[in-house]
C-alpha cells in the first residue's frame, strides 16, 4: 500500500514526496522489520524503540512512525502521529485491507476461560467454516499454527494474522482480548460480531492497580461490538450486569441464573467429564461434555451462544460432543496405567485454583495432592490467597517455584506460603525445585489418590531472569510416572493410551529430554 494512503487522516507525513513509498509491512519491533517495513518506535515502560531505529533502517525499513520525531537523527521518510500504538492499529488495520469486515469476529474476554472458550468456540462453529484463532496458546490463521508471543499480540501482529485468516478463507476468528491488549490498543478499531465475557476475578492487580480499573479495561472490549452484534454475558457473575451494552447490539445472558437466556442446569460432574441441561428460547436438550468441572461447563455455553446465534441447533450440537478434546494444559489427565490420576492444569489465579480443585474434588479422589507455585513479576495480592485455596482443597500441598522471572523464588513462596496456614509437615512440603516437586509428588501417591500440577499448563519453559529454561509439566511428570511404573508394573487394564498425548506437541519451544533448568537455556 502507499505510504499516503496508509498515513491519510492518521498522521501527517514529515516529507510529503515519500506518499508514493510502498509499504509492505508495518512492525513495532525492529527484529522483525523486513524490506518495505514501516517501524513504529514506541517508547515504552523498558526499552525505547527510537534506540532501535538505526537497525530497523538496516534491516530494510522505509519509514517510521514515531511521535517523538526528533529522535529519529536518519534522513528516512517520517509519519508524526500523537500517539504511536493507536496509530499502528489503525495503519494495520489498514493495510491488511480491513480483516474483520471481511470475517466474522467473536472476541473473548475474562480473567479466566479465554482460551478454553476459542477453542469450544472454533469446534463447534466448524461445521460452518473455519474458525481462525488468537490467543495464549498460539496463532491460528486457518492453515498454519504460530507460537504466540502473547494472549493478544500488538496491533501489528494481531491485524497481519487476520489479514491471514481472510487469505486462507476463514469465515471466523475466535481471539482472546486481555486487559493488556485493551489497554494497549493492540485491538483498536476491531469491529466483533461477537462479545463475550467469561468472568472476573482478582488477577493482574499489579498493572491495573484495582479491581474497578481491571473492570473497566475488560469493558472495553463491549465498545468494539458492531451494530446488530451480539454481546454473550455469563449472567452468573456479578461483572456482568455492570456491562452496558451499546445499543443496537444484542445480548444473551448465560448461566445458572433464572434471568439467563441460554440457561444450564448442571447434573453430573465426574473424571469423564460433565452432563447438564441446557433451555434456549424453549428449547431443551441434554449435553455430555468430555471436559471435568462446572466451569468449563460456563465456557462451553459461552461458545454455545456463538453457535446457535450462527443458525446451529441445540439438538444437532448436542449429538456432536463426544469428539470434543481437553485443551494442551486444561486439566489434561496422563494416563499410562497408573493406579492414581495425574491432572495438568494452568490455573494462575485465585478464582481458576479454586475451580480446578472443585473439578477435582467431584471425581472423590482418596488424597488429593496440590503442586504449584504463583508466577514472579505478576500481581503479589494473588499469591496468600491461592495458597488459602491450595490449603483448603487439598490433603497434601506442594508448594513450589511457577516462572519466577526476575523475583526470588524464595520471596514468592513466603507470599504463597502466609496464605496456606498449616505448618509445613507431611501435610505441607516446600520444594523450590519444581521437578523434584514434582518427583516428590508423583512419588508419594497411593492408589486413588489424585495430583494436580497446576500453573503453567501448556507453557514448555521456566523464565528465569529473562532466560526460558525448558520445561514442561507434562513431560516431567510422565517421566516420573514412567520410571514409577517400570519400578512397579501396573495393571494393563488401566493403560489408556489415547489419553496420553506425545511429547512436545505445544507450538512453544518444544521441552527436551531433560527438563533441568540451565541446560539448554534461551533469551527471550
Ligand atoms: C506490561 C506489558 O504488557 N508490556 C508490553 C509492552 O511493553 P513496553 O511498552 O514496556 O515495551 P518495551 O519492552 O519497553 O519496549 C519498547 C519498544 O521497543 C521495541 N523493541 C525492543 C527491543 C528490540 O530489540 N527492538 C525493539 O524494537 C519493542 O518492540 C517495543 O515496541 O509492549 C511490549 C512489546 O509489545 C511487550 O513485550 C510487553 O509485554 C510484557 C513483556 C508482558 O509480559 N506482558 C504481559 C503482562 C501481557 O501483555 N499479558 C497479557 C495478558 C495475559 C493474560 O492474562 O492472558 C497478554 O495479552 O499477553
Ligand atoms: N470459566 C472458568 N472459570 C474459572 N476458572 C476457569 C474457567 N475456565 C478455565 N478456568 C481455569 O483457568 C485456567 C486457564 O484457563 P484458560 O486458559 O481457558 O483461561 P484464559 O482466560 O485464557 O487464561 P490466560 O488469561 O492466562 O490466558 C484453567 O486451567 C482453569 O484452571
Ligand atoms: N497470561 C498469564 C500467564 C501466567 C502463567 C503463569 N505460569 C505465571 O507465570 O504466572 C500472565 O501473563 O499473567
Ligand atoms: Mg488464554
Amino acid at each position: 500500500m502507499k505510504l499516503r494512503e496508509l498515513v491519510d487522516g492518521i498522521g501527517e507525513l514529515l516529507a510529503e514526496s515519500s506518499g508514493d513509498l510502498k509499504i509492505s509491512q508495518i512492525t513495532h519491533d525492529s527484529r522483525k522489520v523486513q524490506h518495505g517495513s514501516m517501524f513504529v518506535a514506541i517508547e515504552g515502560r523498558h526499552r525505547d524503540g527510537h534506540n532501535y531505529v538505526g537497525c530497523a533502517t538496516q534491516l530494510g525499513a522505509v519509514c517510521i512512525l514515531t511521535n517523538q520525531p526528533e529522535k529519529v537523527p536518519f534522513s528516512i521518510p517520517i509519519c508524526r502521529v500523537d500517539d504511536p500504538r493507536k496509530a499502528m492499529a489503525l495503519m494495520a488495520r489498514r493495510l491488511y485491507d480491513h480483516p474483520d469486515q471481511k470475517i466474522k469476529i467473536i472476541g473473548v474476554t475474562g480473567t479466566n476461560g479465554k482460551t478454553t472458550t476459542t477453542y469450544l468456540t472454533s469446534s463447534l462453529l466448524r461445521r460452518l467454516g473455519t474458525c481462525g484463532r488468537i490467543g495464549t496458546l498460539s496463532y491460528f490463521n486457518g492453515h498454519s499454527e504460530e507460537r504466540a508471543t502473547r494472549t493478544t499480540p500488538e496491533s501489528s501482529e494481531f491485524y497481519r494474522c487476520l489479514g491471514e485468516m481472510v487469505s486462507n478463507r476463514c469465515a471466523y476468528a475466535a481471539v482472546e482480548i486481555s486487559s493488556h491488549g485493551l489497554m494497549f490498543d493492540r485491538v483498536l478499531g476491531l469491529e466483533l460480531q461477537y462479545g463475550i465475557f467469561t468472568n472476573l476475578s482478582r488477577d493482574h492487580l499489579d498493572f491495573h492497580g484495582n479491581m474497578e480499573s481491571y473492570f473497566q479495561a475488560k469493558h472495553r472490549q463491549f465498545s468494539l461490538l458492531r451494530r446488530g452484534g451480539t454481546a454473550i454475558l455469563n449472567w452468573d457473575d456479578p461483572y456482568a450486569k455492570r456491562i452496558v451494552v451499546p445499543e443496537g447490539r444484542h445480548t444473551i445472558r448465560f448461566g445458572q441464573s433464572e434471568e439467563a437466556d441460554l440457561r444450564f442446569e448442571i447434573g453430573e460432574l465426574g473424571i469423564k467429564g460433565a452432563s447438564f441441561r441446557v433451555n434456549f428460547k424453549g428449547d431443551t436438550h441434554d449435553f455430555r461434555i468430555p471436559l471435568m468441572g462446572e466451569h468449563n461447563v460456563y465456557n462451553f455455553t459461552a461458545a454455545l451462544a456463538v453457535a446457535l446465534c450462527e443458525g446451529r441447533k441445540l439438538s444437532e450440537i448436542a449429538q456432536e460432543t463426544g469428539d470434543i478434546r481437553a485443551v494442551p494444559g486444561r486439566l489434561e489427565l496422563i494416563d499410562v496405567g497408573q493406579t492414581f490420576g495425574v491432572a495438568i492444569d494452568f490455573a494462575h489465579t485465585p478464582d481458576a485454583l479454586q475451580s480446578v480443585l472443585r473439578a477435582c474434588a467431584e471425581t472423590n479422589p482418596k488424597r488429593m495432592i496440590t503442586v504449584f507455585g504463583a508466577g514472579g513479576d505478576r500481581d503479589h495480592s494473588k499469591r496468600p490467597e491461592m495458597g488459602a485455596i491450595a490449603g483448603r482443597y487439598s490433603d497434601i500441598v506442594i508448594l513450589t517455584t511457577d516462572n519466577p522471572r526476575t523475583e526470588d523464588p524464595e520471596v514468592i513462596m513466603d507470599m504463597v506460603h502466609k496464605g496456606i496456614k498449616r505448618p509445613l509437615g507431611p501435610g505441607f512440603i516446600r520444594q523450590t525445585d519444581r521437578r523434584q516437586a514434582i518427583h516428590a509428588a508423583i512419588h508419594m501417591a497411593e492408589e486413588g489418590d489424585l495430583i494436580l500440577i497446576a500453573g503453567k499448563g501448556h507453557e514448555t519453559t521456566q523464565e528465569i531472569h529473562g532466560r526460558h529454561y525448558p520445561f514442561s509439566d507434562w513431560e516431567v511428570a510422565l517421566g516420573f510416572i514412567q520410571q514409577r511404573i517400570r519400578a512397579k508394573p501396573l495393571r494393563e487394564d488401566r493403560v489408556d493410551r489415547d489419553r496420553t498425548r506425545p511429547p512436545a506437541t505445544s507450538p512453544r519451544n518444544p521441552a527436551s529430554e531433560s527438563a533441568t533448568p540451565g541446560k539448554g537455556a534461551s533469551d527471550d
